[in-house]
Parts: C-alpha cells; sequence; structure tokens
C-alpha cells in the first residue's frame, strides 16, 4: 500500500464516494503509514494519502516552477462522476530551501518531489470522503471502482488517538558552534549591510525503537491545533514531517492568502512582544518584503494594520495576515518563485542573507524552511516547513532556526531555538522533554 514507486502518467482516471468515517488519520489501522498527510485542526481541514498513482520530481529551482505550473493547471484527472467540491491537493510535495547540499539523508527527497496518492481520504463539510487515481489505459476505471468500493468498506471509522508509550530519546545539538554563528552573524550585521539573518541548526534525535510516525502525526495535530501538521514519505523508508504555523501562499482561483511570520517570545513573555524593538523590526522586514513581492504579481493588496500575536503551545509570534487578488495567469508556481525564501527564514538583504548562510549555517537545510503543501487545479496551499524533522527508523533529524538582527544575543536565539524544538520532540515521544 505505501510502496513508492515513480510513475510517469500524465492523466488519470478517478473516482470518489462519501466515507461514513470520521478521521482520515484512522485509515492507517487499515492501510498502514499515509505516504503523504496534511492537516489543519483549527479549520478541520485533513486529508491522507496512500500509494503512489503518480509522482513528479524536479532536480532545481526552474524544474519545480514548471512542476507546480503542470499541477495546477486543468484537465489531468478525468473524473468518473461530478468532480468533488473542494478537494485538497491532489497533489503533496515540497521541496528544498536551497539548490544543494552534502546531507545524504536528503537524497531520496531529491531538490523537489510531488505526489499524487492512489488513495485519497480527505474531510469534508458533511463526513469524509475517498478518492481513487489510477493512470489512464485499459482497465483502469473498472479498478478505481473496485479499489472505491474494497477501501470503502473496510476503512476505519474510529479517531486515531496518540497512544504510544513513551521512549527515551537521546538528542544532541551542540550549543557552542551555533552561539558562535549567532555571535558571527551579530558582527556581520554590525560590520556591514546585512540586516537580519535566519540561523538554523539540527537536533540528532535517537530513539530505542523505530518511531511510530502516524503516533508522531497523531500528537503533533493534537498539540498544535494552529498549525499544517504534514507528513511525506519519501523511497527508503524516509520521511519528512512537523506542525508548521506559517502560510507561504494559500489560493483559490486568482485569491491569495498569505502571512508574515516572525518575531518570537515564550509564551510567558508575550505581553513584551509587541513593544520589543528587535522583534518589529524583523518582523517588519518580512512585512515589506511580501509586500513588495506581490506588487507585480497582485491586482490589489491588503494587509493587517498591524502584528497580532499568534500564541502557539511552546512559542508566541507575531504574525500580519496579508490578502491579494492575482492578476490572470499568476498561480501557485509564480508566486512561490516569486516568494521563496522569505526573510522569514532566509533574512535580509535577501542576497546576503543567503551568501551568509551558504557560507556559516554548516548545514543541509533539505527540506526545511522550503515550501511543502498541497496543489491542485486552480487551487494551493504551501506552507513553510518549519517545526519539523526528518525520520528514518529509529533516527531523527529535527531543525530549528531563529532570526538574528542587531541586537540579538547568542544565549537568548538558542533558548529561541530550543522552545521552537520541543512541539516536535514531544511528538515524537520524548516523555522526558
Ligand atoms: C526559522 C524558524 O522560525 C522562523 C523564525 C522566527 C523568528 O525568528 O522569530 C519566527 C517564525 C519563523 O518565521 C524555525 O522555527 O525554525
Amino acid at each position: 500500500m505505501t510502496t513508492l514507486g515513480s510513475t510517469d502518467a500524465s492523466r488519470w482516471v478517478a473516482g470518489w464516494i462519501p466515507l461514513p468515517a470520521v478521521d482520515p488519520l484512522a485509515g492507517a489501522e487499515a492501510f498502514g503509514e499515509p505516504s503523504v498527510y496534511w492537516e489543519r485542526p483549527l479549520v478541520r481541514e485533513a486529508a491522507a494519502g496512500w500509494g503512489e498513482a503518480g509522482a513528479r520530481e524536479a532536480t532545481n529551482a526552474a524544474g519545480a516552477q514548471a512542476v507546480l505550473k503542470e499541477l495546477s493547471a486543468p484537465d489531468s484527472v478525468r473524473w468518473l462522476e461530478a468532480p468533488p467540491p473542494e478537494l485538497p491537493g491532489p497533489w503533496f510535495g515540497g521541496m528544498r530551501f536551497s539548490a544543494s547540499g552534502q546531507d545524504a539523508g536528503w537524497s531520496p527527497f531529491g531538490f523537489g518531489r510531488w505526489t499524487l496518492p492512489e488513495t485519497l481520504v480527505w474531510r469534508t463539510e458533511k463526513g469524509l470522503a475517498l478518492a481513487v487515481f489510477a493512470p489512464e489505459g485499459p482497465g483502469a476505471e473498472d479498478r478505481v471502482r473496485s479499489r472505491l468500493s474494497r477501501m470503502g468498506s473496510v476503512f476505519p471509522s474510529s479517531y486515531r488517538h496518540p497512544r504510544g508509550t513513551p521512549q527515551t530519546l537521546r538528542v544532541s545539538s551542540p550549543r557552542p558552534d551555533f552561539e558562535a554563528r549567532v555571535e558571527r552573524a551579530v558582527e556581520a550585521i554590525r560590520a556591514g549591510n546585512l540586516l537580519k539573518v535566519v540561523l538554523a541548526r539540527a537536533v540528532e534525535v535517537e530513539a530505542e525503537h523505530d518511531f511510530d510516525r502516524v503516533d508522531t502525526l497523531a500528537r503533533l495535530r493534537e498539540q498544535n491545533p494552529r498549525c499544517a501538521t504534514f507528513l511525506f514519505q519519501a523511497p527508503e523508508g524516509t520521511a519528512f514531517l512537523g506542525a508548521t504555523p506559517e502560510t507561504l501562499c494559500r489560493l483559490e482561483g486568482r485569491q491569495l492568502e498569505t502571512e508574515a511570520l516572525a518575531g518570537s517570545a515564550a509564551p510567558a513573555r508575550s505581553g513584551e512582544l509587541e513593544s520589543s524593538d528587535k522583534d518589529q523590526r524583523e518582523h517588519q522586514a518580512v512585512v515589506r518584503y511580501i509586500l513588495e513581492t506581490l506588487q507585480p504579481l497582485a491586482e490589489r493588496i491588503e494587509s493587517d494594520r498591524e502584528p497580532a500575536l499568534l500564541p502557539l503551545k511552546n512559542v508566541v509570534h507575531l504574525r500580519t495576515g496579508i490578502r491579494a487578488t492575482l492578476r490572470e495567469g499568476v498561480g501557485v508556481a509564480e508566486l512561490v518563485a516569486a516568494l521563496q525564501p522569505t526573510p522569514a527564514v532566509g533574512g535580509t538583504p535577501q542576497a546576503l542573507a543567503l551568501e551568509f548562510i551558504a557560507a556559516h549555517e554548516s548545514l543541509d537545510r533539505g527540506w526545511y524552511t522550503g515550501p511543502v503543501g498541497w496543489v491542485g487545479p486552480g487551487r494551493a496551499h504551501q506552507v513553510v516547513a518549519l517545526r519539523s524533522a526528518r525520520v528514518k527508523a529509529r533516527q531523527a533529524r529535527l531543525f530549528v532556526g531563529a532570526g538574528i538582527v542587531a541586537g540579538s544575543r547568542a544565549e537568548a536565539e538558542w533558548h529561541e531555538t530550543e522552545m521552537k524544538g520541543l512541539a516536535m520532540l514531544r511528538a515524537l515521544g520524548g516523555g522526558h522533554v
């Protein structure tokens, strides 16, 4: 059910049925770990996919743009009956933060990779729905019909609660290295034209037993209702998963929703966030960047007057909501190419910040801080992959970062990144963190 083979089909047959069930994740009981998962509990959006009826891979940014363009165009799927309304996806995937990296653990993910699941289950206003996709060809319609009734009849009607017992995790991430890099960044900001740079670090985690990634998803969505919980399997038994608070773009036709998310504090100190000069500067750099970037792409742009607090379990952020009506012909491919990486994960000025990251971060970010999510004809939701980990067997590599501006202190940035890592560590089953 979860084998991932590259299929290079370009047209698919699909059918769907309503499903008398409540939780797409519960399908894991019958079909095993999903190949893709997406959930935003606060808005009751959830989708789980199994298997792979189609795959698209990109080896660089231009290739990724071409894939996103293809996947957002109409007509690649022929529905046996009327297409379902409000279908998320049906393509799910993501791409790297930057072109190159040294970490072989990221190779199965490629630069960019998107999956069309064989089976997709998602929440609708009325309950769940199940769709089946098969490459166009002789017998495809029959295969779709028989799989629909077979999968529909065995789909569990229960809700998948977290249930694994906590296990001891060995966690390591050298603090002096990170703090030295923060100090180097503060020095570069003082000395030159760099205004802000986001520095990330990896946290190596080793468990006693293989991680139960379905259980991790169950915990992530429960503990982070305001975030988008996601999972993408890649070949060779590896997966990238997390729960991120940051939307890069949500598109319905020409209507775009995006946001600036930058500036962070511990929940107990959230009162200071709105008056903190450092956090406001960090935040406004992102707002300005998004507004300027959207200018040539949009007919109308509107943003919140001032940032509001976005309270998460272990950390509070400043958030400014931004909405726009896009010009004709601008879609998810153009938006991702233009917006990514925002200064919320790169810095300002962009070129200097990316240069600093490449020279000093000593980290292959892979898909962390890249855009991940779903895409389909005229609709898409791409989030920025924060608070996430690459997981294989009993090894996990977690990623956390923080924006460095003039006045940043290494010790405080260390603690900020520790807070940001807590949600993922707990979800991996670390009972003691
Ligand atoms: C880089 C991360 O987060 C980003 C940095 C933030 C900050 O520095 O205040 C806040 C939200 C994100 O844009 C991360 O979580 O790893």
